[in-house]
């Protein structure tokens, strides 16, 4: 008797907005779904950080084909860093604040649309990168996102309006940040390597990049007068940020980054500080199988 073929779903019940009771019948649908294909089906909440790595490492040890990651980008980051360089692919559900990879690839953002397409979806390659060795699949950045990263991570409320209203505050406060990119001083307001062209909620930083050219964007903003803020959000938001004379963008495959002092970054969201001041950072050119 041939073997059904395993698939596995992993909900962070701490993401985004969406309640215990929804997350339960986003549950059910995908067992019934998955049994409706023939798939033999598995759904495990996770229980503490970096849970979604280790059930995917798992995962990818027994075989399992697909493994869907039901949250927002931080349970993606989790879940995919162990699935990369495997043959197991992975299936993005969203339902966290900013859904950035999901956006990016054009992934439904209807939780049920989303458990269809990654049950009856094709794997497609894609790159991912690392920052200090800490993987990332949307974007990892210093500067200024970086400085917001760490403040909206003492929120206690998650969510837009919160991110919104903790950027809004951190602009008036920040200062840009001189770096040694390269062996290049610059100093810059903002620093970001794009695998994905966004940040999230359609915040395109590099708007031209593509996730699967074995490249990232190194996207630079210089300083700006305060009146200038409203038209770079404004392209931000509108995909046309590279039109602006505030923002710099060439595709790199590594970069060396240093700055004095520790240095604050995100990974995909995720605030980190680097004590040693220096970042590298890499591509893993097809490194992960998505479903699509
Ligand atoms: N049971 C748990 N208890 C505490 N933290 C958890 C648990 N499961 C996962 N986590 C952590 O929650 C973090 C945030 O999750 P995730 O990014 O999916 O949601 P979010 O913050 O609502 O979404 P977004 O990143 O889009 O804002 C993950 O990085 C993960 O380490």
């Amino acid at each position: 008797m041939a073997t059904l073929s395993s698939v596995l779903a992993i909900i962070n019940p701490l993401s985004g907005t969406t309640t215990a009771d929804q997350k339960a019948l986003l549950s059910d649908a995908f067992l019934r779904k998955a049994e409706s294909l023939g798939y033999a089906p598995d759904v495990v909440i996770t229980t503490h950080p970096g849970h979604a790595t280790e059930l995917a490492d798992a995962a990818v040890r027994r075989g399992v084909s697909r493994v869907l990651a039901i949250g927002g980008d931080g349970t993606i980051n989790e879940t995919a860093q162990a699935l990369r360089r495997s043959s197991t692919a992975l299936g993005i559900v969203p339902i966290g604040s900013g859904n950035g990879l999901a956006r990016h690839l054009g992934v439904p953002l209807n939780p049920l649309k989303a458990v269809e397409r990654a049950l009856t979806g094709r794997p497609v390659i894609i790159d991912s990168a690392e920052i200090n060795g800490h993987p990332f699949f949307c974007t990892a950045g210093l500067g200024f996102e970086a400085y917001v990263a760490h403040a909206f991570a003492q929120q206690p409320v998650r969510g837009l309006p919160t991110y919104v209203r903790t950027a809004f505050r951190a602009f008036w406060a920040y200062k840009p940040v001189r770096f040694l990119i390269d062996d290049k001083q610059k100093e810059l307001f903002s620093l970001t390597f794009a695998n994905a062209g966004q940040f999230g909620n359609n915040a395109w930083m590099a708007p031209k990049a593509n996730i699967a050219d074995g490249k990232l964007e190194q996207c630079e903003i210089r300083p700006f007068p305060a009146q200038a803020a409203g038209m770079l959000t404004w392209r931000l938001f509108n995909k046309s940020l590279d039109q602006s004379a505030y923002w710099r963008g060439q595709s790199v495959t590594k970069a060396i980054v240093q700055a004095e002092g520790p240095l604050l970054i995100h990974a995909d969201g995720e605030p980190l500080t680097l004590s040693e001041g220096r970042a590298e950072v890499r591509i893993l050119p097809g490194s992960l199988l998505v479903l699509l």
